[in-house]
């Protein structure tokens, strides 16, 4: 019996038995999931066996988490690649993939790309405001084509599932590349990691990348809302989380219009950034026009 991560189609299925990464993964509990034995998906961890020429999927393991668009289970972490212009930083898409990865209870890394292109005083104040997200999120700020910053990054692949996200343009395959010089990934290996191969209707597949694996993600690009509750949006805004137990309703305190909030207070003494409230009121009514119309 072997045991391995399901990297692509089932007839994929590979395993590099003397690598560290693997070690761990043998040594994971294991338990039987009955309902999800059917179809794994990539990044599932299998039990499997090999006689006369051929893979039998014997086992798929309990996953951790797992995501739809794109299909990939067991993810340790997202990187988020948001470019500091060109396209422009959107705070309100930060903060919805923040909601989105929270409610999937997936770890974000936060990577501002193309540095160089602002001015000092642009970056300044763009560090000014994503300090408020410091003591919840790892951030790191590189210009990938000079290889400026993507030190802090070593590492951080190293036995992990990863995930990259961002727009379009934001500078994920140049991340990519500067980050691994030394792999020389044709531009086409990156662009298929990154989910962009000629074959649009393609399954996502397991690449290793710094000892460990990112995964392609086609359309992870733009997502949304997975979830209709609207009442639930404050639960992913770990700053405010932070503070609901002061106001006057408690973990019930929806922030909006109730008296006595702490996360009002704060906001006003500038101690939550304001953008992140914004985006928040946003999403509400998002939420809301949506329950509305089904
Ligand atoms: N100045 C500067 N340009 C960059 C940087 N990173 C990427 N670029 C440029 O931005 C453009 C888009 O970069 P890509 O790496 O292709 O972006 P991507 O996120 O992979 O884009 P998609 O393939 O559309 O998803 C390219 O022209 C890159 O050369 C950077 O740090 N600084
Ligand atoms: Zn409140």
């Amino acid at each position: 019996m072997y045991e391995g991560y399901a990297k692509g189609k089932f007839r994929k299925v590979r395993v590099d038995k003397d690598s560290s990464f693997n070690k761990n993964i043998t040594k994971s509990t294991k338990k039987d999931v009955k309902d999800i034995v059917l179809s794994p998906k990539v990044g599932d961890i299998i039990h499997y066996s090999f006689e006369s020429d051929q893979y039998m999927i014997t086992e798929v393991l309990e996953r951790k988490n797992e995501l739809i668009r794109p299909d990939v289970a067991n993810i340790d972490q997202v990187l988020l690649v948001f470019s500091a212009m060109r396209p422009d930083f959107s705070f309100n898409l930060l903060d919805k993939f923040l909601v989105i990865l929270k409610h999937h209870e997936l770890t974000p890394v936060i990577v501002v790309s193309k540095v160089d292109l602002m001015t000092d005083e642009n970056l300044k104040s763009l560090k000014e405001d994503l300090k408020f997200y410091e003591p919840f999120y790892d951030i790191h700020y590189v210009n990938s084509k000079a290889r400026i910053g993507i030190d802090t990054l070593d590492g951080i692949f190293e036995d992990k599932i990863t995930i990259l996200a961002g727009q379009t343009g934001a500078g994920k395959s140049t991340l990519l590349n500067a980050l691994r010089p030394e792999l020389e990934l044709k531009t086409q290996e990156i662009s298929d990691a990154l989910g962009r191969g000629k074959h649009t209707t393609r399954h996502s597949e397991l690449y290793e990348f710094g000892g460990g694996y990112i995964c392609d993600t086609p359309g992870f690009s733009k997502v949304d809302f997975e979830f209709h509750d609207y009442t639930t949006l404050k639960d992913y805004f770990v700053d405010f989380a932070k503070y609901s137990d002061q106001c006057k309703f408690g973990h019930s305190c929806l922030h909006i219009n109730e008296p006595n909030c702490m996360v009002k207070e704060k906001i006003k003494s500038k101690e939550i950034l304001q953008s992140r409230y914004d985006s928040y009121l946003n999403f509400v009514e998002i939420l809301k026009n949506r329950k509305e119309k089904y």
